[in-house]
């Protein structure tokens, strides 16, 4: 079986046919303007209109509201939200009636109470991204380059389809899949030059890495 990666971040078109060509499953698009990576509803379209058939556009967002992913998903052609902020089962529940996408929700890990929470969402999401908590002060809830302690996720069993993101790279994902077992992969920083530069070399290695640990 293989493993599904999907590549997040992404601003740049040319990089979204590169991650395709590479393989991956999924292009992420930030919607977090905190972030170097966030990129304004007009480019996401511009964005979402380059990725192949095939390849899944996820709208990565942080406690969004109504407003804004009315508009979002009049405009971009998507095929998944990801909601990566404090949004409860309940908020997470609206989204996915009211806009009829999936939804995937992340839940940042540091320890073994965090790892509740992911049976808690995965009642009401359609699939789950079993993130690195962030540090206590820092400026993004996500696409901080940190792991968390894979043991924590040791083999579990969830009854959604769930993704490893954090800190994932070229150097670490073979163990990363040894240790989890996950299926399907989410990474930003590991594949950049700099904070919100994508590296289509580096997207390659990471994608080459990912096969050879199945
Ligand atoms: O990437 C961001 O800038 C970001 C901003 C706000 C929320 C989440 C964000 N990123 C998500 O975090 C994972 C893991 O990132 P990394 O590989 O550790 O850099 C990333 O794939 C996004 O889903």
């Amino acid at each position: 079986m293989d493993i599904r990666v999907k590549i997040c971040g992404l601003k740049e078109p040319a990089h979204v046919v590169a991650a395709a060509e590479a393989g991956a499953a999924y292009v992420g698009f930030v919607f977090f303007e905190k972030s170097p990576r966030h990129v304004s509803v007009a480019q996401a379209r511009d964005l979402a209109i380059e990725a192949p058939v095939g390849v899944a556009k996820v709208a990565l967002t942080v406690n969004a509201d109504d407003a804004f992913l009315d508009d979002l998903v009049a405009r971009v052609p998507l095929d998944m939200l990801q909601l990566h902020g404090q949004e409860s089962p309940e908020r997470v529940a609206e989204v996915r009636a009211r806009y009829g996408l999936p939804v995937m929700k992340a839940i940042g890990i540091a320890d073994a109470q965090d790892v509740e929470k992911i049976d808690i969402y995965g009642a009401v999401a359609d699939q789950l991204l079993v993130d690195a908590k962030p540090p206590k002060n820092a400026d993004l809830p996500g696409g901080n380059g940190l792991s968390f302690d894979w043991r924590l996720v040791n083999r579990k069993y969830w009854p959604k389809p769930w993704m490893l993101a954090g800190g994932l790279t070229v150097d670490n994902v073979a163990q990363a899949v040894k240790m989890t077992g996950a299926r399907q992969l989410d990474l930003s920083s590991g594949v950049e030059s700099a904070p919100g530069v994508k590296d289509v070399a580096k997207i390659k290695d990471f994608m080459r890495a990912v096969k050879a640990a199945i």
